[in-house]
């Protein structure tokens, strides 16, 4: 299991100063959609010049143009790049085209999709290597957490492997690893925490 730190409204210098003092917790440091939307990918290129021993996730939801925009994103070093569960297929499997010719990995982020299972079956076989069950910012307000939608996937799945996203903090951790997931995303948890070095080195200790 991997721990992702979602870096979402931090400034570059503070993103790198975290990813310094959490250093050997977080597996997986992810260039959030707000992020890139400030800054593109400048984060991307910085965090993984500095921290070779970390994956840089490009968390750009793409949703159309697949191989045109996954390749800027795996140009600029990423080494996994989120696309959307509800574009359409040739979307995603443009993206596939990118992450094979880079030789990087397609998460797939099934946020807002109607038919969980449905959706999960079709792009399953679609050869991307990740399946992520969100649970919105936007929603998690309503009480909603990912435990459930993560049921859902993991029965189904045959070839990709899972991850869970969304309002996920130390008191529901545990249920999720008991369930199992190959990436475990935290943002707010890790990054609003006053300590954040402890608290991911305690999130990473629930991780098997
Ligand atoms: O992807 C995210 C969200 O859609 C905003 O772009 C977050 O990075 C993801 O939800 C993890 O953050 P937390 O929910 O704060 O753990």
């Amino acid at each position: 299991m991997k721990l992702q730190a979602a870096l979402d409204t931090l400034t570059l210098d503070e993103c790198l100063e975290l990813l310094e003092e959490t250093k050997g917790y977080i597996d997986i440091a992810e260039v959030g959609t707000p992020f890139i939307i400030e800054a593109g990918m400048v984060p991307v290129r910085a965090i993984k010049e500095k921290f070779d021993s970390i994956e840089v996730l490009a968390d750009a939801k793409i949703m159309d143009a697949g191989e045109f925009e996954a390749d800027k994103c795996f140009e600029a070093g990423a080494d996994i790049v989120t696309v959307l569960g509800v574009s359409n297929d040739e979307t995603i499997e443009g993206c596939v085209r990118s992450a094979k010719k880079y030789g990087k990995k397609i998460m797939v982020d099934m946020i807002a999709v109607k038919d969980l299972e449905q959706r999960t079956i079709e792009i399953d076989n679609m050869g991307v290597d990740y399946i992520c069950v969100h649970t919105a910012f936007d929603v998690q307000a309503s009480g909603k957490d990912p435990l459930e939608e993560l049921k859902v996937v993991n029965k189904v799945i045959k070839n990709a492997k899972s991850a869970v996203a969304g309002g996920v903090k130390l008191s529901t951790i545990d249920d999720i690893v008991n369930e199992g997931a190959e990436i475990i995303v935290v943002g707010g948890a890790i990054c609003n925490a006053k300590d954040r070095a402890a608290t991911s080195k305690k999130m990473k200790s629930h991780l098997k």
